[in-house]
């Protein structure tokens, strides 16, 4: 799915309400109908008090007409018109004439209203800005934030959390309306991804209002979104006809004296990934145990019994996954090293072979090009230097994706895998997944499809999109806090299932 901006947002709009011949009035009230209809789902079953706070644009229109479909159903509504310009858009004051004249309570809250009570028993809608927010907020909007913030209730916002910009993360003194959920309309905007933003948005649901279709596609964006419809795009279903020759030839290379999981998680989970063959190679003391946990792997010998080591391979691979558990010794670089000038295949470089690359600089000159390296938000902060915010941060990226030629697939609570200007933000994934070995079945997973041939980014994108699927199945049988990763290895399966739904 596209991520837009604001202006592509607008006209996505107009469009489709041209091409559905119908007003902005209709289609307000369509979105704010579905809203509401998500937001009824969600209220306390005590009695309970809702406060509205509406800006005077379209999404304080929403935010009335949400008022409206409440007060039909006898709820407990009071509208706060925050007013910050005296300009209301024609369909926000046709909801407003239409509130009043039902005799719903309204207050004008200005520059001079005094902060009211708000208990953490109430429900706050939040309606005050939407997409259309462009320079920083008045001040008493940021105090009105400030103070629902600090009370707490069961808060929702419309569209966007109120103070969210879609091209830039607030300065220290700006304020966010910090929502339990938020219902963001036909497409996600990429700010509700940013770690910046965490505290604000809460659980997201993305509604479909019913926009154009074929004109979402055919506007031009940089930002995706995969969803389960991107991913199933991606995917290549398997001929009957097949054999393991078809599916190529995975090396995985990692593992060290004390950290030799790692490498096992990852083998599993490359055998899991639908790859013809997976080799190992690991320090050679720890084979048995290898073969113990997963017989179906083949080990490559290794000349040092405590670290990883390079040595020219009899076949030439489909791909090399390098750097789970290999330590940071002088034996692991020089071995790191090798691989990289020698190889010939394309490469995942994950854990400890990106810390190496950050250490010793030289190292960068030998990445082949469309490598795929998957850091972690510290290993990424090595590897490309400490950045102001969440936008700086992509900015860096890109930059580093330019310059060497490589994929990076940047770890976070909605990973995001990014070649040059183009970013892919994943959808799938919780919070369970944060646990040790996570990544490592990630590294195996995407060495497995890259093997397969999937071509230039796709073995990253489905690979993240995979795990975190695994990672949200598991949850159907187990809390976060229990997850671990040899869980999302057994998940990988009903998975790719999906895929094929
Ligand atoms: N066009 C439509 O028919 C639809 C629009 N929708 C809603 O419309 C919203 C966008 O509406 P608007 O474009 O009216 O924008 P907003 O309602 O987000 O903001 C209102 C206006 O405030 C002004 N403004 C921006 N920053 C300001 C600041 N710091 N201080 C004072 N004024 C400021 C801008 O002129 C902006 O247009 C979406 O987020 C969504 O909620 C939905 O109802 C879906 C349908
Ligand atoms: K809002």
């Amino acid at each position: 799915m596209k991520i837009l901006d604001a202006s592509q947002l607008a006209e996505l709009d107009q469009f489709s309400i041209d091409r559905q011949n119908i007003s902005s009035w209709d289609l307000m009230e369509r979105a704010s109908k579905l809203a509401y209809l998500r937001l009824k789902s969600i209220l306390p079953t005590s009695p309970y008090k809702v406060y509205i706070l509406v800006g005077p644009g379209n999404n304080g229109g929403d935010g009335l007409a949400i008022a409206n479909f409440m007060t039909l159903e006898g709820v407990d509504v009071e509208v706060i018109l925050v007013n910050y310009t005296e300009t209301r858009s024609e369909d926000n004051q046709s909801n407003l004439d239409r509130l009043k004249a039902a005799k719903v309570k309204i207050i004008d809250f200005n520059k001079a209203s005094q902060l009211f009570k708000i208990t953490s028993e109430d429900v706050v809608i939040d309606a005050i800005f939407g997409v259309g927010l462009n320079r920083s907020m008045p001040d008493f909007v940021q105090d009105l934030i400030q103070y629902i913030n600090s009370v707490s209730p069961l808060s929702i916002s419309i569209d966007v959390p109120s103070g969210m910009f879609l091209d830039r993360i607030p300065s220290a003194n700006e304020q966010v309306f910090q929502s339990d959920y938020t219902y963001t309309f036909q497409t996600p905007k990429l700010s509700l991804f940013l770690p910046d933003y965490a505290n604000s948005v809460g659980h997201l649901d993305i509604i479909d209002i019913g926009l154009d279709k074929e004109f979402l596609n055919s506007l031009s964006s940089d930002l995706t979104y995969v969803d389960l419809e991107s991913a199933k795009k991606r995917y290549r279903f398997r001929s009957r006809f097949s054999h393991k020759g078809t599916y190529g030839h995975a090396v995985l290379v990692g593992g060290s004296q004390l950290m030799l999981g790692s490498i096992i998680l990852a083998a599993k989970s490359c055998m899991r990934s639908g790859v013809g063959k997976t080799s190992v190679m690991m320090p050679n003391k720890a084979h048995l145990t290898m073969i113990q946990h997963q017989p179906e792997v083949m080990l490559i010998d290794n000349s040092s019994s405590h670290f990883i080591s390079y040595h020219s391979l009899e076949f030439e691979p489909n791909s090399v996954g390098i750097g789970v558990g290999i330590g940071t010794s002088t034996e692991a670089f020089d071995a790191l090293k090798s691989w990289l000038v020698n190889s010939k295949s394309p490469l995942v470089i994950d854990a400890d072979a990106l810390n190496l690359i950050a250490k010793h600089e030289s190292l960068l000159d030998f990445i082949p090009k469309k490598s795929i390296l998957t850091p972690h938000p510290g290993e990424l902060k090595r590897l490309i230097g400490a950045w102001k915010d969440d936008f700086d941060k992509l900015k860096k990226i890109k930059s580093f994706s330019k310059k060497l030629d490589v994929i990076i697939l940047a770890k976070e609570a909605y990973s995001l895998c990014v070649y040059k200007d183009q970013i892919y933000v994943n959808s799938t994934g919780n919070s369970g997944m944060a646990t040790a070995g996570s990544g490592d079945v990630l590294t195996g997973l995407i060495t497995g499809l890259l093997a397969q041939k999937y071509s230039s980014m796709d073995p990253a994108i489905l690979g993240m999109f995979l795990h975190g699927l695994a990672g949200d199945l598991a949850l159907k049988w187990m809390s976060e806090e229990s997850l671990i990763a040899s869980d999302l290895i057994d998940q990988l399966g009903h998975s790719f299932l999906k895929l094929k739904d």
